[in-house]
């Protein structure tokens, strides 16, 4: 073996990021290998939420909005989440799910470029920024879908960018392969172009260095990498150049610039703040803000580091351990996010046959087996523990056992 597991524990004993482990709330035996869709619970959480529910809402009520700092959770959790991905103050809003920010930049940003009618989007990308762009593209009309495709992690941006282009919206990681862009050389393409680049952050933002500086706009979610909870706010980032020249299509009373006049028209507040629409599902927000906590102590270096050394331990392991199965990531770290994809025909049994045995990770479509190496709470014994455990899935072919064969509603 390349390396044993006794060398693990000592490599975790190293670790400058292990006593974030004790954060979250792991089910015991179990390898957890899917914070890149769902992140583990911080402990901290349920008493920040308990607090909200029985104090905040049971016993101070609609007083609260202004005492406990409800009305401005868009604001100041945006305000958390920038440092995150490199963004300053009061360029994040928190709020609304990732869907319909993406919808908020699109319709934000096309008309930053009259004119210019071809939005460039990426076909492997998670399919919901598609969709969302179709309908974007069908509510302001006259709109072109110039389609790319990035999965081995090629960009082929050239040929496609001209002067008709307006936009382009990519993920920095590609959630089936983990495969990753560099931000700042695609963004600088992208401008050089005359367009504006937005960037989808889900499979990013927690896991691999983001600096959305110098883009126009990203939006990202919270629950997976920064464990904000299931279904937790999602974030736009929108340049502060921007600020004053764009619109949201969404216009509610919460992104008002005096939303208690009540005046019978709508006018923008300034900055971020205009991306607001309605009421923000405050318990939610509570939730994110105690992972939050934890994430303010995070050295995001060693984070990248940590993330680098379980993904390819991984690697190594399973190359090692299962001759002849086929890596569909990026073998080198830099262009590797920190997620570990296989390609198997069939990956829907051996994802469920590595579940029962305690191996969480997931299976997309159409033969990807993807392991999420969430590095905060993640062991190099968790990384040896999971690569013999799918090692022996398919060296004795288990996953052949009739009942793993049936789909599951979510997959
Ligand atoms: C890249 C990407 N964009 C968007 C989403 C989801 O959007 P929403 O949070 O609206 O469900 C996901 C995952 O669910 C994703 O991986
Ligand atoms: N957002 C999800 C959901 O609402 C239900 C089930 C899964 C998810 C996910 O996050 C999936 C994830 N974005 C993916 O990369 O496949």
């Amino acid at each position: 073996m390349v390396i044993s597991r006794s060398e693990c524990e000592t490599l975790d004993e190293q670790d400058p990021l292990r006593d974030f482990r004790d954060e979250f709330t792991l089910p015991p035996g179990v390898v957890y290998l899917l914070g890149n869709s769902l992140g583990a619970l911080p402990r901290r959480t349920a008493a920040r939420v308990a607090h909200a529910v029985e104090s905040e809402w049971g016993l101070h009520l609609g007083a609260s909005w202004n005492t406990a700092g409800w009305w401005d959770l868009p604001q100041t959790t945006g305000d958390r989440i920038a440092p995150l991905i490199g963004a300053g103050p009061g360029e994040v809003l928190a709020g609304d799910s990732t869907s319909v920010n993406i919808f908020k930049a699109v319709t934000a940003a096309l008309p930053l470029r009259p004119g210019r009618r071809v939005i460039i989007s990426d076909l492997d990308n998670f399919p919901t920024d598609r969709y969302v762009v179709e309908g974007a593209a069908a509510a302001l009309g006259d709109y072109e879908i110039r389609d790319i495709g990035t999965a081995d992690g090629a960009l082929r941006l050239e040929e496609a960018l001209g002067d008709d282009v307006a936009m382009v919206l990519l993920s920095q990681v590609d959630y089936r392969t983990g495969a990753s862009h560099d931000v700042a050389a695609v963004t600088a393409q992208v401008q050089a172009a005359g367009a504006l680049m937005v960037w989808d952050l889900c499979h990013s933002a927690g896991a691999v260095p983001v600096d959305v500086s110098a883009a126009d706009f990203a939006i990202g979610c919270s629950y997976k990498y920064l464990n904000g909870g299931p279904g937790a706010p999602a974030y736009i980032y929108v340049a502060s150049r921007h600020h004053d020249d764009v619109r949201n299509v969404i216009s509610g009373w919460h992104g008002h610039a005096a939303p208690f006049d009540f005046e019978p028209h709508y006018r923008p507040a300034d900055g971020v703040r205009r991306f607001a629409s309605g009421s923000p599902p405050v318990l939610s927000y509570t939730a994110l803000n105690a992972s939050l906590d934890i994430w303010e102590r995070v050295d995001l270096r060693a984070l990248r580091a940590k993330s680098v050394a379980l993904t390819s331990l991984f690697i190594d392991l399973v190359d090692e351990l299962c001759p002849g199965l086929t890596l569909a990531s990026p073998r080198d770290a830099d262009r590797r996010g920190s997620q570990v994809s296989y390609r198997h025909s069939d990956g829907y049994p051996v994802v469920r046959a590595l579940v029962d045995r305690g191996v969480i990770g997931d299976y997309r479509e159409p033969d990807i087996i993807r392991f999420g190496f969430a590095p905060l709470y993640l062991r190099h014994v968790d990384a040896y523990d999971a690569a013999t455990t799918f090692a022996e899935v398919l060296s004795k072919e288990l996953w052949r056992d009739e009942q793993y064969q049936r789909r599951l509603t979510v997959t």
